[in-house]
């Protein structure tokens, strides 16, 4: 059997692979996958053949992830306000920024794992109760913390 890539072992497409993974002409969305449950195993996978395990504690973890948002931070700083889909940026700033990204992305996940927190079950459990203390009715157009409603806004802060 001819082997392509990893992704392709795991059946995962790529726009390498499988050509571009989304049509450009429609509102922007993340391609169906990888899922968040293929990243964490291809960087298990990465960090187990290079016996990085004893390096990947937790601590060390986020320490690589809060690097790794300075390293987004860097990209934006001294720019001003920057608009959706960061028109003006080149080729090259883009292409830095989708790699600062999925850095962060990826130390994520892997500090997730280590924290035995099953990320997209929490995260959708989170929104939940996001939605339920910022009732939209209640907040439209509103950028305040829950802790600044007041009783008379109808909203008890906690
Ligand atoms: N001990 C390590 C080192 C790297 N990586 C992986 C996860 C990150 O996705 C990426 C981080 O690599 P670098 O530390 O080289 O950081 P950058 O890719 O951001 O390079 P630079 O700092 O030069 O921008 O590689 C990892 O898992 N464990």
């Amino acid at each position: 059997m001819i082997r392509c890539c990893v992704f392709c072992d795991l059946g995962i497409p790529t726009e390498n692979n499988h050509g571009p993974a989304r049509d450009s002409t429609t509102e922007f969305r993340f391609s169906s996958s990888p899922t968040m449950e293929d990243i964490r195993r291809l960087q298990a996978q990465f960090t187990a053949e290079r016996d990085w395990n004893q390096f990947h504690q937790p601590r060390n973890l986020l320490l690589a992830l809060v690097g790794e948002v300075g390293e987004v931070a860097e990209l934006f700083q001294w720019k001003g306000e920057v608009a959706e889909g960061l028109p003006g940026w080149t080729p090259s700033q883009r292409e830095a920024l989708s790699h600062e990204l999925s850095d962060v992305l990826i130390y994520l996940l892997e500090l997730a794992e280590k924290c035995h927190v099953d990320l997209p079950q929490a995260a959708l459990a989170k929104m939940e109760l996001n939605a339920k203390k910022y009732p939209a009715g209640r907040v439209q157009g509103s950028a305040k913390k829950y802790t600044e409603y007041s009783t008379e806004d109808g909203e008890q802060g906690h």
